[in-house]
């Protein structure tokens, strides 16, 4: 915890920057660590950060002490723990959301699938009032997206792990948005049974990793995010290929399904939606650097 909330002069500031990115590459760790830290816990802004070089000897407020910074950066370079895991926060789409090591820190491309049902839900003649389901919801990231943006919808958010239903849970709680979300524990679709046929949208970020990859992924994302949403099996599809197998008896006629992709697995996606046979409007949608990372379809209409 922050020790006090002192000033510090620009040049300080700017000695502890530059020391903390010379160790980050002598150490070979993440660099834009040290200013996400500087922003996001300093409450040193944008502006201040680049100014930073340039100002003279005027003081700036800090949200915490240098030596609080210098803790969290120490433990960042020795144990390559993320620094969002150090700060307990993250921001993702509209949102400020708790996370710890129980959940994934979610990424910005899964927020390209929230904004995709918002302009899916724009184009329709009605505010959607169905029922929505974020499979493998971690800290409620997208849970939560499809509550603000389809606030007459029921949605339900799933996940395996108890410990990530607690984050998402306390989430839904400082944003406001407990009464629109249903939380259940539980295996992909188990939990929702009763609701057959029923699911107006199905948005889901499972694993997707092959199995023999994850000791190739950064130390960050390796050794302190947890391998159960990250280990897509051998191939990386498993889950995939499950729930597009499953989705099409759970979702209502003309129902969407919204699936995040390792970038290079669309085709296969592609032909796992068509050999389900129940899904007409297949497309593979490309993140903002042209790679392939989601995909949606609707179910036909019996
Ligand atoms: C890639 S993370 C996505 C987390 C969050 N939706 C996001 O986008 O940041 C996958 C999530 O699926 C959950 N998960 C893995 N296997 C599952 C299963 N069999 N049933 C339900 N959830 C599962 C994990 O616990 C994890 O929270």
């Amino acid at each position: 915890m922050p020790d006090s909330t002192p000033s510090y002069f620009a040049p300080t500031l700017y000695r502890w920057r530059i020391q903390a990115l010379e160790q980050a590459l002598a150490q070979g760790a993440d660099p834009l660590g040290v200013d996400w830290l500087l922003r996001e816990v300093g409450g040193i802004d944008r502006l201040q950060l680049r100014l930073l070089p340039q100002a003279s000897d005027r003081p700036l407020a800090l949200a915490c002490t240098l030596e609080h910074l210098d803790r969290l950066w120490r433990q960042h370079l020795d144990h390559h723990t993320p620094v969002q895991y150090l700060a307990g926060f993250t921001h993702w789409w509209r949102f400020r959301l708790q996370v710890s090591p129980a959940v994934l820190i979610p990424r910005p491309e899964t927020e390209l699938l929230v904004d995709w049902v918002e302009q899916w839900a724009q184009q329709q003649p009605h505010p959607p009032r169905g029922h929505w389901a974020d499979l493998g919801t971690g800290s409620g990231s997208i849970a939560l997206g499809l509550a603000t943006i389809l606030p007459q919808a029921q949605i339900h958010g799933v996940d395996c792990s108890a410990a990530a239903l607690a984050i998402a849970q306390s989430n839904a709680q400082s944003l406001g948005l407990s009464p629109a979300i249903q939380w259940h524990h539980g295996h992909w679709f188990k939990p929702l049974e009763n609701l057959r046929g029923q699911l107006q949208g199905i948005v889901a970020n499972p694993p997707y990793i092959p199995t023999a990859t994850i000791a190739t992924l950064d130390p960050e994302v390796q050794h302190h995010e947890p391998h159960l949403a990250l280990d897509g099996g051998q191939d990386g599809l498993d889950d995939l290929r499950h729930l597009i197998t499953t989705a099409a008896d759970y979702l209502q006629d003309a129902g969407v399904l919204v699936l995040e992709m390792m970038a290079g697995q669309g085709e296969a996606v592609r032909s796992l939606l068509h050999q389900q046979g129940s899904y007409r409007a297949i497309e593979i949608c490309n993140d903002l650097s042209g790679l392939d990372r989601f995909a949606v379809a609707q179910r036909h209409q019996t």
